[in-house]
């Protein structure tokens, strides 16, 4: 695979640091171009940001200067590859110049997630719905060589819809509840005020149960030309910040189209490798694990299952008013943004997306 260059737009937050640490050693991709906001601009990165992660700022990238958040003006050659960590208002506004010059924007914001012909996708979910950048009026600017936007969905969506899609291809989907129990690094930094949420549960997170209604049935729907056919299927969410740090939980109640026993359920789950055989390097082994364990997944001892990438469901059993019910965990920084891009934009490479080459690798 050729390597190639690529940004990172809101670089300082706390899913830009993940973008930082996940590319750090990335055999595809090198962070040559970095942004934040303009009180940022012109400092080094080690000057403008609060590093959060438990694995050390690369040296490299704490001496790197932050570039004016906008196609013009950048110190050094702007990449064709942007990673977008934006606050949506901002990357309403922000993104669309991006794809105007020709960068493929790889995006992390709900901004754009519902806009007819955006994908919003998880690979091993809906790649089939990537051709609709071909719709986009971006590809038709900059003479023609416009580039486009790649959303990934709200991070509660995304562990949600991999347990999900090996349901709804086996057995069909008709209607489901789910409650989630949200990490505090969901809220970005500062984020929830520790008084808050010390000892505590916000039952309120703004806009989350409507992005997770509207973005599941886009992610599990058909596409058909230049638009996604939304699955007919009726889904309600409750969502919950809980005092962890990193990881969402999520108890579902779901009726099924077909009968379905525990085993057969278990083994659509364990089965579920559509990326199988392609060596995407941040591509989990498995999407999906079933924890057989009663008292598992547990967000401290299990975010990390494939390096951050993997759901892990557990306490599948039967429930009294649907059909099925089960807890289910994802790491919201790793799978829920910054890692759930990297997998969009290995999978256009692999596609042949990105223009730009850098040098072929042995
Ligand atoms: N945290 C999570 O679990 C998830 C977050 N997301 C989404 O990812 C996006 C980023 O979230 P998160 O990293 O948590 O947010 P943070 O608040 O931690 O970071 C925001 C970033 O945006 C930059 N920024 C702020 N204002 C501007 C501006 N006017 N122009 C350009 N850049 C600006 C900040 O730079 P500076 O340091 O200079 O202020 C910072 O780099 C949001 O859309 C969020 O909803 C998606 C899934 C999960
Ligand atoms: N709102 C989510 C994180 C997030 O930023 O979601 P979105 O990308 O849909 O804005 C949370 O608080 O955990």
């Amino acid at each position: 695979m050729e390597r190639r260059n690529v940004g990172i737009l809101g670089a300082t937050g706390m899913v830009g640091q993940r973008f930082i640490q996940l590319l750090a050693q990335h055999p595809w991709f090198e962070i040559t171009w970095i942004a934040a906001s303009d009180r940022s601009a012109g400092k080094t990165y080690a000057e403008a940001c609060r590093w959060k992660l438990d694995t050390p700022l690369p040296p490299r990238i704490a001496a790197m200067t932050l570039q004016p958040n906008v196609p013009e003006g950048s110190a050094v050659e702007l990449p064709k590859i942007i990673f977008a960590a934006l606050d949506a208002d901002i990357a309403r506004e922000l993104e669309p110049k991006f794809a105007a010059v020709g960068c493929a924007v790889i995006s992390n914001s709900s901004a754009f997630r519902m806009t007819t012909d955006v994908p919003l996708v998880v690979p091993e979910v809906n790649a089939d719905h990537l051709p609709l950048i071909e719709h986009q009026s971006w590809r038709k600017e900059n003479g023609g060589k416009g580039g486009y936007i790649v959303t990934n969905p709200n991070c509660s969506a995304i562990g949600l819809v991999l347990a999900l899609k090996p349901l709804e291809e086996k057995f069909g989907i008709e209607s489901l509840f789910v409650s989630t129990m949200q990490a505090v690094s969901g809220a970005g930094y500062p984020g929830v005020a520790s008084l808050d949420i010390l000892g505590n549960v916000v039952p309120f997170i703004k806009n989350e149960e409507e992005k997770m209604q509207e973005e599941v049935v886009k992610l599990l729907g058909a596409a058909k030309g230049d638009h996604v056919e939304m699955l007919d299927a009726r889904l309600t969410a409750h969502c919950n910040r809980v005092a962890v740090e990193d990881g969402h939980t999520e108890c579902i109640s779901i009726k099924l189209r077909k009968p379905a026993t525990f085993d057969e359920i278990v083994a659509a789950w364990e089965g579920f490798k559509p990326l199988e055989g392609q060596h995407l390097p941040s591509a989990p082994d498995s999407p999906v694990e079933y924890d057989h364990a009663v008292d598992r997944p547990q967000p401290r001892l299990d975010r990390m299952r494939g390096k951050g990438m993997t759901t892990v469901v557990g306490r599948l059993r039967p429930c009294s008013l649907l059909d099925w019910k089960f807890v289910l965990l994802s790491h919201n920084t790793i799978r829920g943004a910054a890692g759930a891009a990297i997998l969009n934009a290995e999978v256009l490479a692999r596609l042949g997306k990105f223009e730009t080459k850098k040098k072929v690798l042995a």
